[in-house]
Order: structure tokens, then C-alpha cells, then sequence
């Protein structure tokens, strides 16, 4: 296929979305089995074109003025692929199955200027979470929003179980991975632009053999900070599918004990076999039957609670959430966050440290939250998460990252990372 058939193909799977309320990815494998003469290469674009629209949806909206999908893919197709109407309207001219040819009114739109929308649209951000936005971003809100709406990179995590990052380079040559800015296993691949297809690393050998996992660099600073020591004995509360349960036990060098838990089976399941393939020999899976942790109580070195969240800050992967979060939605996570916070407490031994992550760039998920904690916790206190940094990542942390209460925030305009936040506290 052309680019023009790509472009026509995106506008179906993006009415797709929009109209049946799809996941992007069901609508594209549902386009893929209808289409099956596309081929790999066909689809990855497709796939590339409708994830462009969406991360920068509200702003192409106001450029264009209309949020019809044809109008979002000829946006992102103009704004991020180095089309002009020009080269497009030659490229629909001279194919079959293509899009209409753009309509004067379409091309002047096309030429309209950024900076007169509001600044939530410029940041490409839901008007209804400004105050919140604002709130963590200030004067940032517009580079934060913009970085929030570019394509994220694909990072590995090299397993200190079983490899080095010298030797996953040598194995995944042909990607060129380059180590990370923070995290010290790190390795990162710049997405590439227009329809370029995302390195298929969990093909490599070394995946194979547990050499390394796909993780965003801002979770494993995340499961860094969170300062697992060889020997102690950790509880990871909201465990899911154990990406940090296996940072933690590569910090750990397969020493001491981790309890890995989720209150979600489903969730919960592919762990057992990447506990395998890691060599992780330390973690003991609970999984969720009534008084599953009870023997755990006052016992626990670190309890990590990577909290149920709104997931904001994978606005860059998942753009679709960033338009389908709701206030009720986000009200039911706070209401999670602070009854597994509440949890967590119980199970910290005396000078036992408990870990506060979310992949979240809202302040009522992060400070807030440990705020409402720590005031019903006389017992609990902040512990200095510039201290911490330092020692886990051998670096000072750029100051700029500190939220007001004492956590530290992440971002793709900040560190070029998914959206992560990290709070440290110690229980007396
Ligand atoms: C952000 S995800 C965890 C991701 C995981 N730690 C990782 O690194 O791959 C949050 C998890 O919390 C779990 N969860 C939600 N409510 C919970 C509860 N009350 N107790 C334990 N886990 C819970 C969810 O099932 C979900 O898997």
C-alpha cells in the first residue's frame, strides 16, 4: 500500500475507535483480519498514523477545525509526517481507494496557528484536567503537554540475574540501543519517525534466555528508588504482571524474599513464567485468596504499592486513554490508592520503608495521597528522595523533578521517560 491507502485505512480504524469505543489496538486487529493482502509493514503504519492522530487529537482538532477522524489523520499526516496539502492532494490524485483530495477550506485550515488556542489544546491535554495540570506543571504545562504527545521510545532493562548491557548491545546490534540517561541497566531505542516499525526485540536470543525485559526507563528508576537490598524481605503488594518484581529482584541479587501479590489472578498470571525465563529465584508468587499475607503483618524491610492508577503518565503509548479518562474515573482510583496505601501500613516491621509509586502525572494521585497518608500516619515520615536517587542511581537528581511534599515526578519533558512518580517513607 501507499502512503494514500494508509491514509485511508487509518480514517476507518479511527471511526472504528471512535464509534464502537474500541481499544486501538482491537480496532487495528480487527482491520487487519478484514484486510488481509496488508502486510506487516502496511499495518505498522496504519497503526503509526491512528496513535499520532490521537496523542495530538485536541490540538489538530483546533487547527482543522473538526474532530472528524478524517480531519485528525490529514492533521497528523501535515503536522508530523512532513506532508503539505501539496504533496497530498498529488499523492490522491494519481491512487485509487484513497482519501477525497483536501477541500480548499481544509488547506487554508491547515496553515492556522498554534499559539491562538487555550493552553490545556496547545498541551494536547483534556480541557477538564487544566487546574490539576496546572497544578504540576505550571509554566511547563505547554512543553510537558508536547512532549506527553510524542512518540515514546522503546527501553530494555538489562537482567543483572543473567546478562550485562554490554552484551544485550552486542546481541540487539542491528537496533543500535544506547544506554539510558538514568537508569544504570538501561538501553533505549528512539522511536523513529513516520512509518517506522518498532524493533521486534522479544524475537532476540537473548529475550529468550532472560537477558533483558521491555521497560520504560521511568519504571526502572522507579523500582531503583525503591532501594531493595540483598537480604531483605519485600512485599510487592500490586505485583500485576512483576515488572517491578524483577527489577527488585535483580537489585536484589536473588537474595532475601519477595512476596509478589495481586488482588487480580488474570493480571497477576504471566509472572510465573517471566520469573522463570529472568532466573529469579527469591520470589514467592501469594496469589489473592482471603488472608493470603496475613503471616506477613509488621514483618516487612519495603513494602512497594506501584498503585492502581489513572495511568496518565502513558499518555505517549496509550494516547486514546488520555480522551476516554473521566472525573468519576479518577475519583475511584484515589479511592483505590488510598485504601491499599492504608493496607500497605500494616505490614511494615518498625523502620520498615514503604514505596509509593504510580504511573500517574496527577498531584491527587501523588502528593496528595501521601499527604492524606502521612496525616492519618504520625507513625510515617518522608524520607529524603534526593538521598535515595543518589544512591541508587549514582547521580544527584535534578532538582526540578522534586514535587512539593517530597516525592520526585518523571516525565517525557523532564527525563524522557513515561510519566512515573516515587514518594519514600519510613515507618518509626
Ligand atoms: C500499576 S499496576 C501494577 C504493575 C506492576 N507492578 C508492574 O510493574 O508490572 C497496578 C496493579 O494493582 C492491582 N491492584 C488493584 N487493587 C489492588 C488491591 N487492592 N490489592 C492489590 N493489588 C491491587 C491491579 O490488579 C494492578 O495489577
Amino acid at each position: 500500500m501507499r502512503l494514500p491507502g494508509r491514509i485511508a485505512a487509518a480514517i476507518d480504524v479511527l471511526a472504528d475507535v471512535e464509534n464502537r469505543k474500541r481499544p486501538v489496538s482491537e480496532a487495528l486487529k480487527a482491520w487487519g483480519l478484514n484486510n488481509r493482502f496488508a502486510g506487516a509493514g502496511d499495518r505498522a503504519a496504519i497503526g503509526n498514523l491512528v496513535y499520532d492522530a490521537l496523542r495530538r487529537r485536541a490540538s489538530t482538532a483546533f487547527i482543522m477545525g473538526s474532530h472528524s477522524p478524517r480531519a485528525l489523520v490529514l492533521g497528523a499526516v501535515l503536522r508530523a509526517w512532513g506532508e503539505t496539502p501539496e504533496t497530498l492532494n498529488a499523492a490522491f490524485a494519481g491512487d485509487t481507494h484513497v482519501p477525497e483530495a483536501l477541500t480548499p477550506e481544509e488547506i487554508s485550515a491547515a496553515g492556522a496557528e498554534i499559539e491562538a488556542a487555550p493552553k490545556i489544546v496547545q498541551a494536547d491535554m483534556p480541557e477538564w484536567l487544566a487546574p490539576s495540570l496546572e497544578r504540576a506543571f505550571g509554566a511547563d504545562l505547554v512543553a510537558e503537554g508536547e512532549a506527553m504527545a510524542a512518540r515514546p521510545s522503546l527501553d530494555l532493562r538489562v537482567n543483572a540475574l543473567k546478562s550485562t548491557p554490554e552484551r544485550v548491545q552486542k546481541s540487539l546490534a542491528r537496533f543500535s540501543p544506547e544506554p539510558t540517561a538514568y537508569a544504570l541497566l538501561g538501553l533505549t531505542m528512539p522511536a523513529g519517525p513516520r512509518d517506522a516499525r518498532t524493533p521486534n526485540v522479544t524475537t532476540d536470543e537473548g529475550y529468550q534466555k532472560g537477558w533483558f525485559e521491555v521497560q520504560d526507563q521511568g519504571s526502572q528508576i522507579v523500582a531503583a528508588l525503591a532501594g531493595a537490598q540483598p537480604g531483605e524481605q519485600v512485599l510487592d503488594l500490586c505485583a500485576g504482571a512483576g515488572g517491578k518484581t524483577l527489577a527488585l529482584a535483580s537489585a536484589m541479587g536473588n537474595k532475601g524474599q519477595i512476596f509478589a501479590y495481586d488482588s487480580d489472578r488474570n493480571r497477576l498470571a504471566p509472572i510465573y513464567e517471566r520469573l522463570k525465563r529472568n532466573g529469579v529465584r527469591n520470589a514467592q508468587v501469594r496469589a489473592p485468596e482471603p488472608g493470603a499475607l496475613d503471616d506477613l503483618a509488621g514483618k516487612m524491610d519495603r513494602v512497594v504499592v506501584d498503585a492502581p492508577c489513572t495511568g496518565t503518565g502513558t499518555w505517549r503509548r496509550r494516547p486514546d486513554t488520555k480522551w476516554k479518562l473521566t472525573p468519576e474515573l479518577l475519583e475511584q482510583r484515589q479511592a483505590d490508592q488510598a485504601a491499599i496505601l492504608e493496607e500497605a501500613v500494616r505490614y511494615l516491621r518498625p523502620g520498615g520503608t514503604l514505596v509509593y509509586i504510580t504511573c500517574s502525572i496527577l498531584p491527587e494521585e501523588n502528593d496528595d495521597r501521601v499527604q492524606a497518608l502521612l496525616a492519618a500516619h504520625p507513625e510515617l515520615s518522608s524520607l529524603d528522595i534526593a538521598s535515595a536517587w543518589r544512591k541508587a542511581l549514582v547521580t544527584d537528581m535534578p532538582t526540578s523533578l522534586a514535587t512539593p511534599a517530597g516525592g520526585v515526578l518523571l516525565t517525557p519533558h523532564r527525563t524522557g521517560t513515561d510519566g512515573f512518580y516515587c514518594h519514600l517513607m519510613r515507618k518509626s
